[in-house]
């Protein structure tokens, strides 16, 4: 099957987690969930209110005629479906290559159950292949690059892009993470981080797999 059907089937099988009526869900960012949003309508019955992680997202349900809220508007979410750039045998997860990271970290903590969607190519046995995305505040850029090489990574500007939030990325590439929660923990004592791309303390419930035939593995 080809990449994008795969996206498609995981989030046809994520449709099943829209089990009650009324819900106020969380919906996050990227490719698979552009995929999610666009057969979301099959369950708009079940909906009352989305929460986006992105602009991107929200012009996307807006488009499907979505309600979509701001989180403080809300309480806490029943459900939170989003992607991810790497998954661990733990549901440890890297976020953040489409730059949303923040608003997706904080609607995974206001989530009572979050569900990660990814096709196998996103499988590691251990994270850190995928360059750990850090959104800093501008002013701070360098500062937390030195930090970084410290910790032994190799960081990048993601130049040309600012994120939802009005801040920057680093990108950092090569970097061992032994205890994904402790390096979450040891970068998030870094002055102008705003977020890191670990998501090890609040990881996703249950991950839903989309193998190469196309069929599901839930773990
Ligand atoms: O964290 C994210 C955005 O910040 C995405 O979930 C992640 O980049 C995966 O995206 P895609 O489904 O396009 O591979």
């Amino acid at each position: 099957m080809n990449p994008e059907q795969l996206k498609q089937n995981v989030a046809q099988a994520a449709l099943a987690y829209f089990n009650d009526y009324d819900m106020v869900v969380g919906i996050g960012t990227g490719s698979t969930v552009n995929q999610l949003i666009d057969l979301l309508p099959q369950v708009k019955n079940r909906i009352e209110a989305v929460v986006s992680s992105s602009e991107e997202s929200t012009q996307r349900l807006e488009s499907h005629g979505f309600n979509v809220k701001e989180l403080n508007q809300t309480g806490d979410l029943s459900l939170y479906i989003d992607g991810a750039d790497e998954c661990d045998a733990h549901n440890r997860l890297i976020k953040g290559g489409g730059g949303a990271l923040t608003r997706e970290k904080i609607i995974a903590a206001a989530s009572k159950q979050f569900i990660c969607i990814v096709d196998a190519s996103k499988q590691v046995d251990v994270l850190g292949k995928f360059p750990l995305p850090i959104e800093v505040l501008p002013m701070a850029r360098s500062f937390v690059a030195r930090q970084m090489v410290k910790l032994g990574g190799q960081p990048i500007y993601r130049e040309g892009f600012i994120t939802d939030n009005g801040n920057q990325i680093i990108d950092i590439h090569n970097l061992k993470i032994l205890d994904p929660v402790e390096l979450e923990n040891t970068i998030n004592q870094i002055p102008g981080v705003v977020t890191n791309g670990l998501f090890a303390q609040r990881k996703a419930d249950v991950t839903l797999i989309a193998q190469r035939d196309g069929s599901i593995v839930k773990q």
